[in-house]
């Protein structure tokens, strides 16, 4: 069975959290593709702070480090929030129905899964796997959320053996990096490199993104 995993996120930027955890789930479950899906309007939360265009650049220059992951561009040309579900519903219907999908998502995103747009059909077109972040409990057994973990949840093995309907809590290292922190750390004209890949870390201090200062960038 071919198996295609995505890892959606607003990468505002992309650090090296988001693309060991990608490379972890990509030898743990043996796809064939693992794939960065930038959102272009992120549903359910503030406006990135740099544009989807520059966010997928920097997932790019991220990729000439990992040649073993791929940029999936289909939410950057859509000009409505970039709801997964749509995502999910066309690479459901490029690969057909017998391709493994594989969502992958941190724990703090499955928590409020249940705010997301139609979000009881996701697990009709892919399987998920969850990322555990420390800072983050999982859901409350009895919770709307920890009763769909409970219905869904399964095994490593049972998961390789389908296309979708399987949640998956994967045990992986664990880098305690977000990108708020990142922003935070530029805004306050601090360092972020340890947390980038050198090509990002260079374009972002080139482009003077995340500074404080809106005009400092292209001065
Ligand atoms: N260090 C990390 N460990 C595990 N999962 C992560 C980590 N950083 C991000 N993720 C997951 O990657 C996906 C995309 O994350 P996103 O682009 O929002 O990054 P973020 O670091 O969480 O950003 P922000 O701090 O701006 O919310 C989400 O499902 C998120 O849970
Ligand atoms: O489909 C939704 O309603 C939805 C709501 C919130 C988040 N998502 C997706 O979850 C991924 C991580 O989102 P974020 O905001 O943590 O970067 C990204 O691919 C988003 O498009 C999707």
């Amino acid at each position: 069975m071919k198996r295609i995993g995505v890892l959606g996120g607003t990468f505002d930027p992309i650090h090296l959290g988001h693309l060991t955890h990608a490379e972890q789930v990509r030898e743990q479950l043996a796809l064939d593709e693992m794939r960065l899906m930038p959102a272009h309007i992120p549903p359910h939360r503030a406006s990135p702070q740099v544009d989807a265009v520059e966010r997928a650049q920097l997932v790019r220059l991220a990729l000439t480090d990992y040649p073993q992951l791929t940029l999936d561009e289909r939410e950057l040309g859509r000009q409505k929030p970039s709801y997964t579900v749509d995502s999910l519903a066309a690479l459901r219907a490029e690969s057909g129905p017998t391709v493994g999908l594989y969502f992958v998502m941190g724990m703090d995103s499955l928590c409020a899964i249940n705010q997301w747009h139609q979000w009881q059909q996701l697990i009709e077109l892919a399987n998920l796997v969850i990322l555990a972040r420390p800072e983050v409990a999982p859901p409350a057994p009895g919770s709307e959320v920890g009763r769909f973990v409970q219905d869904f949840g399964c095994t490593r093995a049972a998961l390789l053996a389908r296309p979708h309907g399987g949640i998956w809590m994967m045990d992986a290292l664990h880098l305690p990096v977000s990108a708020t922190d990142i922003r935070a750390a530029l805004a306050a004209g601090r360092s972020a490199r340890q947390w980038l890949t050198p090509a990002v870390a260079d374009y972002v201090e080139a482009h003077k993104l995340y500074v404080a200062l809106a005009d400092e960038r292209h001065s």
